[in-house]
């Protein structure tokens, strides 16, 4: 199934902040006569040279400027089509007056994604490793990046097409079983077809089970700090982004407005929310704060619940980080409702490192893959294995051959879905256009 767009497109592929270098991708069936229209003649492929850029190299006309440039005759490029690189001086105006040039001779600028989705529609890459290229443009933690190179080099896709090439050999099975209802086939075939479903349930029910894992390491993890107003709750924020963000005052309903911060611990992407103190008011406003610090509690991955050691709580919430404040003035509780306090001032920094490893280690135990298998990374992963696994449940149930081989064929159908390998036409938009421009 060979794609080529119709159109020669490029972009700015290097970011839009001032930089020495300007990076202008250019890919499709026109790329050889562009480039020889910019720069004269081809240059050998995959290899940088130096060239000068013309307006119309044929003419010598209106010089734009000295590039590497680099040509990548497909189908052995990024998006299998030929084309080729521009390594610009990055003024603002070059880049302009090059662009103008690539559209003059027909050329017309990249929708976001539009080379990855070309690369996806050429077979160059499936649809998880595209997601992971989306992904590890965006990385901005370790733990962002490990798992977005490890799904753009396919171990994701692997585990999906392994699972869909067990199943092929399971529905192969199962059609023998449809097509020879007469023959005496050894029960064993019908035994190890049930086996097989079972087996395959077995490792998408771990998989699913790690949860959002993967998505946490992806978007970040959400803690919410709550408690009641003047806990410290905005001192901490604080504190946690090493930086006066947060309004801090002895006034109880100071903060109204949750507040977030982004950081990173153990190498995940984190975002601290800040939230309007836990309390009964007639203060419509404070009221309205109190809602949305509930909303943001029951949104979270997990819930630093901090008190004052001067006002403990009763109940503590499910999960929480147990947070004692203010040990500078009082004594802490060891322990409430069986659940450890943590105690600290941060007054004082009492308690502080402590705090720091606690959060540490929660990360880690809300990312890390207990199964030891790549972690699906979004929802649309998560829909697409649970479809597979309600009809492998469906077809442990079915006695009728040709009713089992039905489910059977749709559990693949979802498979195939996830990988992009049959009819995923209606999710492309969606998909590509997360990414940014130039990918
Ligand atoms: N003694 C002492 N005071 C603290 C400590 N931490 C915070 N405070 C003070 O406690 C008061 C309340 O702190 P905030 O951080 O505004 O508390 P909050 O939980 O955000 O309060 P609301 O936004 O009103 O819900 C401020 O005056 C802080 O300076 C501490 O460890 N010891
Ligand atoms: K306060
Ligand atoms: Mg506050």
């Amino acid at each position: 199934m060979g794609y080529q767009g119709e159109d020669t497109i490029f972009a700015l592929s290097s970011g839009v902040e001032r930089a020495a270098i300007a990076v202008l991708r250019v890919s499709g069936g026109e790329s050889a006569r562009l480039l020889v229209q910019l720069c004269g003649k081809l240059p050998p492929p995959r290899q940088a040279v130096l060239r000068r850029i013309w307006q119309d190299a044929t003419t010598r006309d209106n010089l734009l400027d000295e590039a590497l440039v680099l040509w990548f005759p497909g189908p052995r490029s990024y998006t299998g089509e030929d084309g080729f690189e521009l390594h610009l001086h990055a003024g603002p105006a070059i880049i302009q007056a090059v662009s103008a040039a690539l559209v003059d001779h027909g050329a017309r600028p990249a929708e976001p994604g539009e080379f990855t989705r070309r690369a996806f529609l050429n077979g160059r890459m499936d649809l998880i490793e595209a997601e992971g290229v989306a992904d590890l443009v965006n990385a901005e933690t370790e733990g962002q990046r490990r798992q977005a190179l490890a799904q753009t080099e396919g171990a994701l896709s692997r585990m999906y097409d392994g699972w869909a090439q067990r199943l092929k050999r399971v529905l192969a099975f199962q059609e023998a079983l449809i097509d020879f209802p007469d023959e005496d086939l050894p029960p064993e075939v019908e035994e190890g077809i049930l086996a097989d479903i079972a087996s395959l349930i077995a490792d998408m029910e771990r998989h699913i089970a790690e949860g959002q894992r993967g998505e946490r390491i992806r978007r970040g993890v959400v803690f919410a700090i709550t408690g009641p107003p003047n806990a410290g709750k905005s001192s901490l924020l604080n504190w946690l982004a090493d930086r006066d963000a947060a309004i801090v005052s002895p006034i109880a309903g100071t903060t109204r407005d949750a507040l977030e911060i982004v950081g990173s611990l153990a190498g995940i992407r984190v975002t601290f929310v800040d939230t309007a103190g836990l309390r009964e008011t007639e203060d419509e406003i404070e009221a309205e704060g109190v809602r949305r610090a509930l909303f943001h509690v029951k949104q979270a991955d997990c819930v630093i619940q901090m008190f004052a050691a001067d006002d403990p709580p009763q109940t503590v919430f499910a999960n929480a980080v147990l947070v004692g404040n203010k040990t500078d003035i009082a004594p802490v509780p060891v322990e409430i409702a069986g659940v450890a306090v943590v105690p600290i001032s941060l007054k004082t920094a009492q308690g502080l490192d402590t705090l720091r490893q606690m959060l540490e280690d929660r990360v880690r135990a809300l990312t890390a893959s207990s199964s030891g298998m790549p972690l699906l990374t979004r929802a649309r992963h998560s829909a697409g294995v649970k479809d597979a696994c309600a009809c492998l449940r469906e077809a442990m149930r079915q006695d009728w051959p040709e009713m089992r081989g039905e489910e059977l064929r749709l559990a693949m159908r979802a498979l195939g879905r996830l990988t992009g390998h049959v009819g995923v036409e209606d999710l492309l938009d969606a998909i590509f256009g997360q990414f940014c421009i130039g990918k």
